[in-house]
C-alpha cells in the first residue's frame, strides 16, 4: 500500500491571513452533462484567491471537467450542459455579461502536455500581448522579459529568445507555457496535471514556482498525485464520481478527513 501523504506545513507555510481568504471563486450547486451522462452532480467549492487548490480524485471523477468550467473551455465540447452557478470575484461568469475571450484572458491555463506554439521563445510569450493590441516593441520587450522571470526560466533562455520553442527542453516548454499564460496578466492559472509528463527535477522546479506564483495569482490544480497535493497545496478538493465528497484545508484533509471515503482515497486503498 503506498504511503498516505503527509502534508506538511513547514516546508510551504501559511500565514494566518492567508488562511482566512476570501473565496474568490465560487461554484455553487453546479451539474455538468456531455449529452445525457452527468459528469458533475451538484458540486459546490469555494476556492480562495492567492493560494493553492488542489482537486484529487480517482481517474474520470470529474476534477478535469470541473477545471475547464472555469474558463469555460467546456464551451468547445459539443452537447455539453451546465445548471447552477460559478462566480468569479463575485460575477456570475456564465451571465450574458461576460465575454469568454475575456474570462480566458483573466483566467489562464496550463495543461499536461506542453503545448508551446511552433514560433520563437520570444513570439510565444508576446503571442497574447499582440492579440490584445500590444504593438510596441519596448512593451513587448518587458512583458516577455517579466513573464519569463516570473516563470523561472529567463536565465535559461535570455541569450537566444529568438530559438524554437521546440528545441528546449520539456520542462522549459512548461515554464514557457506558464509565461506565455502569465504574459496577459491573469488573476486566476488553472493547471490541468501540468507535471504529470515532466521527470521529477522539472517537476520540483513547476511545484517550486506554483509556490511563488501563488502570492500573486490564485492556482487550481488538478494533479493525479496526492504526495503533490499535499505537498503544494493550501485547499484539496476531493472527487468521487462526479460529486465534492469534501473539500478543506490541505493539512486537516489528510491529516482527519471528515468522510470514510476520503481516509479510504488517501491511504492508498483503492483509485
Ligand atoms: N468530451 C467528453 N464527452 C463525454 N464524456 C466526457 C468528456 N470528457 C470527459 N468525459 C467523461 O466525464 C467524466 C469525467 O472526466 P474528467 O476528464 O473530468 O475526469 P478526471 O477526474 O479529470 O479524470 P483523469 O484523472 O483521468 O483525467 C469521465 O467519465 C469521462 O469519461
Amino acid at each position: 500500500m503506498p504511503a498516505r501523504p503527509e502534508a506538511k506545513a513547514s516546508s510551504y507555510s501559511y500565514s494566518r491571513e492567508e488562511t482566512l481568504l476570501k473565496a474568490l471563486i465560487e461554484i455553487d450547486k453546479l451539474n455538468l452533462f456531455y449529452g445525457t451522462f452527468q459528469a458533475l452532480k451538484n458540486v459546490s467549492v469555494e476556492i480562495p484567491q492567492r493560494a493553492i487548490t488542489a482537486f484529487i480524485g480517482p481517474s474520470g471523477c470529474g476534477k478535469s471537467t470541473l477545471l475547464r468550467t472555469l474558463n469555460r473551455m467546456n464551451d468547445m465540447i459539443p452537447g455539453t450542459r451546465i445548471e447552477g452557478r460559478i462566480a468569479v470575484g463575485g460575477t456570475d461568469i456564465y451571465s450574458g455579461e461576460v465575454h469568454v475571450e475575456t474570462l480566458r484572458k483573466k483566467v489562464g491555463m496550463v495543461f499536461q502536455q506542453p503545448n508551446p506554439f511552433p514560433k520563437s521563445i520570444y513570439d510565444n510569450v508576446a503571442y497574447g500581448p499582440r492579440l490584445h493590441g500590444v504593438r510596441s516593441k519596448k512593451q513587448l520587450d518587458e512583458i516577455v522579459e517579466s513573464s519569463l522571470k516570473a516563470a523561472a526560466l529567463w536565465g535559461e533562455v535570455k541569450d537566444h529568445l529568438k530559438r524554437s520553442a521546440l528545441s528546449i527542453s520539456g520542462g522549459q516548454q512548461q515554464r514557457l507555457c506558464i509565461a506565455r499564460a502569465l504574459a496577459v496578466e491573469p488573476d486566476i492559472l488553472l493547471m490541468d496535471e501540468a507535471t504529470s509528463a515532466l521527470d521529477p527535477i522539472s517537476t520540483l522546479k513547476i511545484e517550486e514556482l506554483a509556490q511563488e506564483l501563488k502570492d500573486k495569482y490564485t492556482i487550481v490544480m488538478v494533479t493525479h498525485n496526492m504526495h503533490q497535493a499535499a505537498r503544494v497545496s493550501h485547499q484539496t478538493v476531493f472527487f468521487l464520481n462526479g460529486e465534492v465528497v469534501e473539500y478543506s484545508e490541505t493539512e486537516k484533509l489528510f491529516s482527519d478527513p471528515s468522510d470514510q471515503r476520503t481516509e479510504d482515497y488517501i491511504s492508498g486503498r483503492f483509485g
